[in-house]
């Protein structure tokens, strides 16, 4: 993973070093919600009307969605306000694009992308940069090949990749093989343009985003409760959708790195007003306050169909804890920054049923235990799962520490710098602003110093 999409557009990579600080404290403001955000402009540009969404997440990822989606016709378009306007094509009148589309770093924008475009009679090439390339995306090639749609794709079910969207979408019910929201997502979007009703059967609960959304823009949307934690989830085919207003909650994903930095740092207190609660979302929050973080969950409300919450962090002594392998579909993106809270925490943390943490940006479990181990830190694998043995307050740092094009890693190692003994120099800091172009600026503000 030597190669960079930074380097490929000439720009360096740009090291950054975090050394300890006083007490965080005042008011976090995070970013919107990742997931919400891709999938407002997503459902904006397949409904007819527009679409208002305040709060929606200007990182990386969610621009090349919105890029995206205005060469396949949309009009996706920010105001002066913030505030992003979307006028959608309806449902199977997206365009050709004329050239090959740069999905950049997101998993979630190409996968949820080539659901909706298996079911859009186009030929459109999709590409991204070295790290989206080397993802698996036969998970999504499989069932919407099983719905009509042609895809052409590197060996192993690599991008770059054609697809040949359906003239007829065949409606399916399928079992997702993997944990995986954008798998589910693709095959239900896949299914807006089939006649009928298409379904998906999910083991344990992934994130709902996508149901909601669908159910908010006028779409009728189905969960049957099965035996065993399982649930069957069904969209009907063919419906009316017509452009929403959203307001998107703050990234609980996000909110992860300075919720754990101040329940780290000795003496700090931090607020982190209108973070996402959806419950698909909060298994590091429940996972924290099981290793005794203090975290107060305040003003409970709906906000835009999504549960919010509004939390106030304090630094707390942390012991270590075994998290259920079926918490892990709640909490998949937040193992990187639980590893690095686990080496302050007194004894081990075990995390098991971990292994779609090898297929994300990067092996999130091979390099945070190459980033952690380089920085003193005890720690095990296998292929899937982790162990940390914390040792609170004797954090060594003073390593390097590959990123490989992840920004959960990189905040990750940023937050270890905050506590080790020394400092802790992350190679790139440029990928953080996939998911969250104002982190160190918002760090600097609660008492950072990088
Ligand atoms: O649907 C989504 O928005 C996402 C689903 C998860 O991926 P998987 O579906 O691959 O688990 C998560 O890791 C990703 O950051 C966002
Ligand atoms: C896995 C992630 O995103 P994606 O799959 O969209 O690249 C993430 O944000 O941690």
């Amino acid at each position: 993973m030597s190669e960079s999409k930074h380097s490929a557009a000439n720009t360096a990579a740009a090291p950054l070093t975090v050394r300890a600080c006083g007490p965080l404290s005042g008011t976090a403001r995070v970013p919107g919600d990742k997931s919400i955000s891709h999938r407002s402009v997503m459902l904006g540009a397949l409904a007819v009307g527009e679409t208002r969404i305040t709060g929606l997440l200007e990182g990386e990822d969610v621009l090349a969605t919105a890029e995206a989606f205005r060469r396949l016709g949309a009009q996706v378009e920010r105001q002066d306000s913030g505030e992003w306007v979307v006028n959608g094509v309806g449902l199977g009148a997206l365009k050709e694009p004329d050239d090959i589309l740069d999905m950049g770093n997101s998993g979630t924008a190409a996968r949820l992308l080539m659901g909706i475009l298996a079911g859009q009679p186009i030929r459109t090439f999709l590409t991204g940069d070295a790290s989206l390339r080397s993802r698996p995306m036969k998970r999504v090639i499989d069932p919407l090949t099983a719905m009509g749609a042609r895809v052409y794709s590197r060996e192993g079910g690599r991008m770059p990749l054609m697809i040949q969207g359906a003239d007829m979408v065949l409606p399916i019910t399928y079992e997702l093989p993997v944990a995986s929201a954008q798998v589910k997502s693709a095959v239900l979007l896949a299914g807006l343009t089939a006649r009928g009703e298409t379904a998906v059967i999910e083991s344990v609960a992934t994130r709902d985003h996508t149901e909601r959304m669908l159910t908010h823009f006028g779409g009728t949307v189905s969960r049957e409760e099965l035996s065993g934690g399982a649930a069957r989830i069904a969209v009907q085919g063919e419906p009316e959708l017509t452009g929403a207003d959203i307001v998107v909650p703050a990234d609980p994903s996000s909110a992860a790195f300075p919720l754990v930095a101040a329940l780290l740092v000795p003496g700090s207190e931090v607020r982190l007003p209108n973070i996402g609660m959806n419950p698909t979302r909060t298994g590091l929050i429940q996972t924290l306050i099981e290793m005794g973080g203090d975290i107060a969950i305040e003003n409970e409300r709906v906000a835009g169909g999504e549960p919010v919450a509004d939390l106030l962090v304090r630094h707390s002594s942390l012991r270590g804890v075994a998290v259920p392998p079926d918490r892990a579909a709640s909490m998949i993106d937040e193992y990187p920054i639980l590893s690095v809270a686990a080496a302050q925490a007194e004894g081990k943390t075990v995390m098991r049923g971990v292994e779609e943490l090898r297929v994300k940006e990067s092996d999130r479990i091979a390099v945070m235990v190459a980033g952690l181990r380089a920085n003193g830190v005890a720690v095990s694998d296998g292929e899937d799962w982790m162990e940390v043995e914390g040792r609170p307050g004797d954090v060594p740092g003073g390593a390097t520490v590959a990123t490989h094009l992840d920004h959960r890693i990189a905040m990750s190692f940023y937050v270890l710098g905050l506590i080790a003994k020394k400092p802790v120099t992350i190679d790139d800091e440029a990928p953080i602003r996939t998911s969250f172009p104002n982190f160190r600026t918002l760090m600097q503000g609660l008492g950072a110093e990088a």
